[in-house]
């Protein structure tokens, strides 16, 4: 009504409201005292001044950020927070987006131990009697494992109530009850329409058209929306347990090199788990919610709508009709769940395959081998290609059968249902209502029966009407909800497949994180993952190794082959190492005990604590250059970032020092700054990949450095001045090496792979008494040796002129001796020794002179 009144006026509505409070306004300041008006001009200015100085403020800060942003993503670094979080600049749009990244915490990793290494009993997935056992693949499938697994890692999910999680789900719900309910307004309005189009109410219906296509704006927004959250969600959830894997996978423990080398759970597949496997798990998750809980809110909605129009019989069949197909449809379904699994799994071989072409092209490219690379690509896609078909053909029966269900017998059904009331109106819920007492023919024949004498019969006809249409739509939304929970049952399976791969993942890291191998003793084998009872101690002022067994590591619960019984040596800051000793003897083995990758089973091992830069730190440079991605400086300044760099004030030039003290001086000019990013791997030669490990060894100066042939591809002439350089910064070195010549760069010696089993080793001092001796014992050997061989290259040549003289002398040939004419043999024997030393006396006879 108050738009009518307002339309009558000839002025514009605004404007007059406009003017009522500039009037309202203007009338109060002329009552409002002098100083009142002095007091609101002052707080006003004050007001402007302070909100643009706040405006001003912000602005130069977020100027400052982006500059900050835009620097450090040209440097590949980032910023430290005090509390271990990092934050990174990522490139967005024109400019740079803040993300900063909280580590996980180390008691959130205690707490969820539990539910990955010790699974309740009843969930089935460990032994009864030792459930700390890392859970074995049980059959992934719609069971209480599945609700255990699923329910861990949600708690990973979604941590708190008050997590952002939470508020993405809660919306979602919003949305979907939104849907649900306009599902129901939509059902109701369609009744309304089809009853006012049949009872000829023309302004009724336009009316309704009207409200059809405000209520559809209105639920293409929610549908758009509820897509959009579930998007939402899966990533939001996906960077939950990336985020969570990768704090586990890269931590301290080792977790990265021991996973694949000494735990084997997950084979070398990590990264498949952990790029595709936990895709499809988080867009399973998230898009279950929306497709099994949006049925669900329909199904509950629905019957009760239902019920209160067709009665409690119908309500009984169509409970009756769930459970009947659902059970069916369970029952003949296939293992969906292990099926997923399998494929997954062999998604990830294929994958690795490829992976590892990649890595090695060079070397194959060199060889030719594309031909038989191309047979282990083709042999892998095969049995991948093998197990889709044979899902898609298990699939094809299903899907017959949950089409015919779900789409034709559940419509059928429902026409039965909504034809209730008309049939059988005592039976209905609108059994005593007045509208349907009257017994009728068929609603088609009474939309076509309207005539002016009869119009109480006409309005029972219409409201029928109106009841059958709208119960027909509730029918089919509810047979829509119903047929999408049964098809959910199908994606419920996948999910439990997933969700049984990213948890045997996150228990996998957890055991190798925790060292958690635990088995009952008589399982335990020597020289396993169960029996490491040897003590590495970090924070020791030198190196040493008291009765250490090297064992090469054999995966867990398997053991390890001895490589040498027991070794010990003690050094000190000041004393060089060299250890030599054949290929296989166990050198590199020894590097990998200091540095913690291989179990100390027995014994001790001691040395600084920390794995890089400092006074208590050692550092390894390993026999294969690694260059990280990223730029020049990365490359020499690695492990450490830039912002630990420009965090300790270093500067450029002292990377372009030690780059030098390498002889890698020139690197910097021709390659273009040291912003450059390259792909280092293939724009370095192979010594200067080593020089590269040399500088980084310069620049991070730590007490302590062991060299596993790391300069074996240097030229000669720079490898001595490498050594002194290392030795002039106070670097104690530990040269692995099969090159004697390394020996004067050092101060003791170890050598492997002595003894007849090439199990024993001599540890000595570099020019003492003893050492001499030991060489000098050496050359004599070398020297008895050679007096063997001289020995025996004489007694050869006698024997060369004795049988001159017993077969041919003077040109005369001589009676062999008896056991050349064969006495003693057999008849056959001797006519063939006969014949041949017949045809040799005729050469002799032919030659003699
Ligand atoms: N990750 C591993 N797991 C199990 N065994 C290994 C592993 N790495 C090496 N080995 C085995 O351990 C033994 C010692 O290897 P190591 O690399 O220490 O030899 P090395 O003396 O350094 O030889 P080279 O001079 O050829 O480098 C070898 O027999 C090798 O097969």
């Amino acid at each position: 009504m108050a738009a009518q009144s307002t339309l009558r006026h000839a002025d514009d509505p605004i404007s007059i409201l406009l003017k009522h409070y500039v009037d309202r306004i203007r009338a109060g300041l002329m009552t409002t005292s002098r100083t009142a008006r002095l007091l609101a001009a002052v707080v006003l200015t004050l007001g402007i001044i302070s909100s643009s100085y706040g405006s001003y403020k912000w602005y130069t800060k977020r100027r400052k950020e982006k500059e900050t942003g835009r620097r450090l993503l040209r440097r590949n670094s980032g910023l430290r927070g005090k509390d271990g979080s990092r934050t990174l600049f990522v490139p967005y749009k024109h400019s740079t987006a803040r993300v900063t990244i909280y580590p996980t915490k180390p008691t959130t990793f205690d707490a969820h131990r539990r539910l990955f290494l010790q699974p309740p009993r009843a969930a089935g997935l460990s032994d009864s009697s030792y459930p700390q056992v890392p859970p074995p693949q049980t059959r992934p499938g719609l069971n209480l494992a599945f609700l255990h697994q699923f329910l861990s890692l949600l708690n990973i999910m979604v941590p708190r109530w008050s997590s952002k999680e939470t508020g993405l789900l809660f919306s979602h719900s919003i949305f979907l009850l939104l849907r649900t309910y306009l599902s129901l307004v939509v059902a109701r309005l369609d009744g309304e329409i089809v009853r006012d189009l049949v009872g000829g109410k023309g302004r009724a219906f336009i009316w309704g058209i009207a409200k059809w296509l405000a209520i559809g704006g209105f639920a293409s927004y929610t549908n758009a929306m509820i897509k959009f959250l579930q998007s939402k969600i899966s990533i939001a959830f996906r960077t939950r347990l990336t985020r969570y894997i990768h704090d586990l996978y890269l931590s301290d423990k080792l977790t990265y090199y021991k996973l694949t080398n000494l735990d084997g759970g997950v084979g070398n597949q990590a990264d498949q788990f952990i790029t595709q496997d936990l895709t499809l798990f988080c867009d399973a998750a998230a898009s279950l919610y929306s497709s099994l809980g949006k049925p669900m809110v329909d199904l509950v909605v629905f019957n009760y709508q239902l019920y209160r129009s067709l009665g409690p019989l119908a309500l009984s069949g169509l409970l009756a009709n769930y459970f009947a197909t659902a059970t069916l449809l369970r029952r003949l379904s296939p293992p969906f769940g292990k099926l997923k699994a399998v494929e997954g799994k062999r998604e990830g071989e294929f994958r690795a395959l490829h992976a590892r072409l990649i890595a090695n092209a060079e070397e194959v490219a060199f060889y030719g081998g594309d031909a038989m690379e191309k047979v282990e690509l083709d042999k892998g896609f095969r049995e991948l290609k093998g197990w889709m078909e044979e899902i898609y053909r298990l699939k094809i029966r299903y899907n017959m059968l949950e089409d015919f269900i779900l789409k034709y017998s559940w419509s059928a059904f429902g026409y039965l249902i909504t034809a209730l009331p008309v049939f059988l109106p005592a039976w209905s819920g609108q059994g005593d209502s007045d509208d349907g007492a009257t017994p009728t023919p068929s609603p088609a024949t009474t939309t076509t029966g309207v005539s002016e004498a009869n119009i109480e019969h006409n309005t029972h006809s219409s409201t029928r009407m109106r009841s059958f249409i709208t119960n027909k739509r509730l029918m089919l939304s509810l047979a829509d909800a119903g047929s999408r929970i049964m098809y959910s049952l199908k994606d419920l399976s996948e999910l439990a497949g997933h969700t049984s791969r990213v948890y045997t993942l996150i228990s996998t890291l957890h055991r190798v994180h925790a060292s958690a191998y635990y088995l009952p003793p008589s399982q335990i084998a020597p020289y396993s993952p169960s029996d490491i009872q040897g003590t590495l101690h970090l924070g020791f002022g030198g190196v040493r190794l008291e009765n250490v067994p090297v064992v090469a590591p054999s995966l867990f619960p398997s053991s390890g082959e001895e490589l040498i019984p027991h070794l010990t040596f003690l050094l000190r800051p000041g004393d060089h190492l060299l250890i030599t000793g054949p290929n296989g003897a166990g050198k590199s083995a020894v590097a990998r005990l200091l540095a913690g990758l291989w179990p100390v089973y027995r014994g001790l091992v001691s040395r600084p604590r920390r794995v890089g830069a400092g006074d208590d730190g050692i550092m390894f440079l390993p026999q294969r250059p690694y260059l990280p991605q990223g730029t020049l400086r990365d490359q020499v300044i690695y492990p450490a970032t830039a912002a630990d760099v420009s965090a300790a004030g270093r500067a450029d030039a002292e990377v372009q020092e030690c780059l030098e003290a390498a002889k890698l001086g020139y690197l910097v000019d021709r390659e273009g700054g040291w912003d450059t990013r390259k792909e280092w791997k293939d724009v370095l030669s192979g010594g200067e990949k080593q020089r590269v490990g040399l500088a980084r060894l310069f620049f991070a100066s730590p007490r302590w450095a062991v060299l596993d042939e790391a300069t074996s591809a240097v030229s000669g002439d720079v490898e001595g001045g490498l050594f002194e350089g290392c030795k002039e910064r106070g670097i104690t070195l530990i040269t692995l090496s099969t090159r004697a010549s390394l020996k004067r760069h050092h101060t003791h010696l170890l050598t492997l792979g002595l003894g007849p089993h090439g199990d024993e080793w001599d540890f000595q001092r570099i020019g003492t008494e003893q050492e001499k001796q030991s060489v000098e014992t050496e050359l004599q050997e070398l020297r008895d040796r050679l007096k063997m061989v001289e020995t025996w290259r004489r007694r050869r040549e006698e024997i060369e002129r004795e049988l001159d003289r017993v077969w041919v002398g003077a040109g005369d040939v001589l009676e062999p001796p008896d056991y050349v004419n064969g006495a003693g043999m057999g008849e056959g024997e001797r006519d063939r020794r006969a014949e041949v030393q017949g045809a040799e006396d005729g050469d002799e006879r032919d030659v003699a002179p």
